[in-house]
């Protein structure tokens, strides 16, 4: 386990850069934090397992993708002031407000078509980022609209979002202001550094961080501390039967929890935002079952490991799994099959490269990871044994209120809705609810929010880059008025920015990036899934725990490989749930239900023979 620090700053210098990305000249704040700030970490450099917090994963620069360090910038940040304030058109106009931007492009575009892939495909896709990126709102001030009136506004409120005077939604209720708090900096963390830095709070590999913390005491509180398991809570039925097992709950009243909403249910995990909806709720569950699932097999088989190593070595595979369902089968179907594979995200072995920054982009979580909020769906579907729909529930009804799960069969119930309703096609729109009720809350001034409003601010908020400069990075002609935009953005659309806009150069990324028309075989516009790629591809090359490198003192061996690349996400629900079918492409639903014959006892199952040790 590290202590204290070890930087190489030489190594800084002499960073490797993905495919995808055509330029060498990156911001020089990118190393600021490391020079001044990072803790110096010293490596156990035969250690087989990742350390809780990422750092330790790149010998040279230790700190590289440990949580509480700096997203990383593609580009510079565009603040007016150079430093922090909200961006300004080139004319010196102030930008267009996000909520108008959503009522005129975006809100009404929404159409209902249905894809063949599932809505478990949209949830994989939060899962995941919860793995590798959070960026905290500043909450110290519950209610930023609350404040616009006193003479100093708090710094993290004077950003609201505003509401125009015609909006269709929010017109009968008087509102005139949306609540946005910007995030916290690196200044919070002792850190003051110019222009604004913002910090990633989870571990930045994608190794199930948040399933077990990403920090030591984090991760020992979760633990059952006996078998290797971790700590849940067991449901048992009228004869004391075990029925199910669920993440352990806490009191509503901590932060993990809302206190605000009526709801009993409070569960914990690595990761803060588990209750956030029933369908992240629902993966960490099955997830927290299928890491005990795979500790009481690996104790059976190994009787004279110790807790320690059952959880390590559990631990281990589950980070695996999630990273071979991500690259093998979720990444194909967003970027494109032959696009992975020829720029090396769909690969057979993986060959570390510790000039690699691991970390998040800034760009990435802040947009282009985000654009797949259009995936999300207005309701979800409870689907029960029969394949009927047992009920049905708005998910914005439902957040930061997990209680519907452990009741009944709701497990089961939603999983195979997740499975077997089919998902938002890929459209310049997010649904109506979730862009205009999202956190629909107690408080008397806040009637609901939007999703689309806050990404866009919150682009601003941490300075991103605009549009057209993201384009050019990713090797996209630089458009020199709007009607350039028409090798990728529909003419309607090119109108209306028009008259949003001063010019071409001023559209935020989000914005343009969101109307972008995706290429033949991929669910999102070349913007985007050139700043996915880059980001993916440094989360494989530049981890060197990732699941397929070889040579590392925690390396598979070649049956443990094998094992584990024969795993899917079917795998995981059939060893958690009480489904006995499922599609064998478990992120395409099927709509002939008679076709599912896909057995778990079948071709579901699991054989952990590789990891029998003899003593
Ligand atoms: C299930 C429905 C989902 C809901 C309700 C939801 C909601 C949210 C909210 C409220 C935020 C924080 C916004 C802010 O204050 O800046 C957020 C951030 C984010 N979301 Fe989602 N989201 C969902 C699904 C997804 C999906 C499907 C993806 C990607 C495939 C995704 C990717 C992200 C990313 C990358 C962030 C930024 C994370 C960070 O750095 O903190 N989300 N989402
Ligand atoms: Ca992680």
């Amino acid at each position: 386990m590290c202590s204290m620090i070890d930087l190489n700053i030489k190594s800084l210098n002499n960073v490797a850069q993905s495919p995808f990305l055509h330029t060498n000249v990156f911001p020089l704040t990118n190393e600021d934090y490391m020079r001044r700030c990072a803790p110096v970490v010293i490596c156990n450099p035969n250690s087989k397992y990742r350390t809780f917090n990422g750092s330790c994963n790149n010998l040279k620069v230790p700190t590289w993708g440990a949580s509480n360090t700096p997203f990383l910038r593609l580009l510079n940040a565009e603040y007016s002031d150079g430093i922090y304030a909200f961006r300004q058109q080139s004319n010196g106009s102030q930008l267009p407000g996000a909520r108008e931007i959503n009522t005129q492009l975006f809100l009404n575009n929404q159409w209902f078509d249905d894809d063949e892939l599932n809505v478990l495909l949209m949830q994989w896709g939060q899962f995941i980022a919860h793995d590798i990126s959070l960026l905290k709102p500043d909450i110290s001030v519950e209610n930023c609209c609350a404040v616009q009136n006193v003479s100093k506004i708090p710094t993290q409120c004077q950003n609201v979002i505003d509401i125009p005077i015609n909006d269709p939604i929010y017109l009968n209720n008087n509102k005139t202001c949306m609540s946005f708090n910007r995030a916290v900096t690196s200044a919070n963390f002792s850190c003051p550094l110019m222009p604004a830095t913002f910090m990633v709070e989870v571990s930045q590999y994608i190794d199930g961080s948040q399933i077990y913390g990403s920090s030591d005491t984090m991760a020992t509180g979760l633990r059952s501390l006996i078998n290797g398991k971790l700590r849940s809570d067991i449901v048992k039925g009228n004869q004391n039967t075990v029925v199910e097992e669920f993440c352990p709950q806490v009191n509503r009243t901590t932060s993990q929890c809302d206190s605000s909403t009526n709801s009993r249910v409070c569960f914990q995990a690595g990761d803060i935002r588990i209750n956030q909806n029933l369908g992240n709720a629902l993966l960490h569950n099955l997830f927290l079952r299928f890491h005990n699932h795979l500790a009481s097999k690996l104790s059976y088989m190994n009787q004279f490991w110790t807790d320690e190593m059952l959880y390590q070595e559990t631990r281990k595979i589950i980070g695996a799994v999630i990273q071979h369902i991500t690259y093998d089968h979720y990444l194909p179907i967003i970027l494109g099959d032959t696009y992975t594979e020829y720029y090396g995200l769909f690969t057979p072995q993986t060959i570390y490269n510790d000039r690699i920054n691991p970390s998040t982009s800034l760009e990435f979580a802040a947009s282009s990871f985000r654009i797949l909020h259009n995936q999300i769906p207005a309701k979800l579907n409870f689907i029960d044994t029969m394949y009927k729909v047992a009920f049905q529930v708005n998910l914005t009804d439902w957040m930061d209120r997990p209680d519907l799960l452990p009741m009944g069969k709701n497990v089961d119930w939603l999983i195979r809705g997740l499975v077997e309703t089919t998902g938002r096609e890929y459209q310049a729109s997010y649904n109506q609810l979730i862009s205009n009720f999202l956190f629909r809350s107690n408080l008397p001034d806040i009637t609901g929010q939007d999703l689309l409003s806050i990404d866009i601010q919150r682009g601003r908020d941490v300075g991103l880059p605009v549009y057209n400069q993201v384009r050019s990075i990713c090797g996209i002609s630089r458009a020199n008025s709007f009607d350039d935009l028409l090798d990728l953005i529909p003419f309607k659309a090119i109108q209306i920015l028009k008259t949003l806009y001063a010019t071409v150069h001023d559209v935020d990324l989000h914005v343009g990036a969101l109307l972008e028309v995706p290429e033949e075989g991929s669910m999102v516009g070349p913007t985007t899934r050139c700043i996915l790629s880059d980001s993916f591809f440094r989360y494989k090359y530049g981890d060197r725990f990732f699941y397929d490198v070889q040579g590392q003192p925690g390396s598979f061996s070649q049956e443990q490989l094998k094992t584990i690349k024969q795993i899917n996400l079917g795998h995981v629900i059939c060893a958690t749930t009480n489904l006995f079918t499922l599609p064998l492409d478990v992120f395409k639903s099927l709509h002939d239900f008679s076709s599912i014959k896909w057995n778990c006892d079948e071709h579901f199952k699991i054989d952990l023979e590789a990891w029998r040790e003899f003593k």
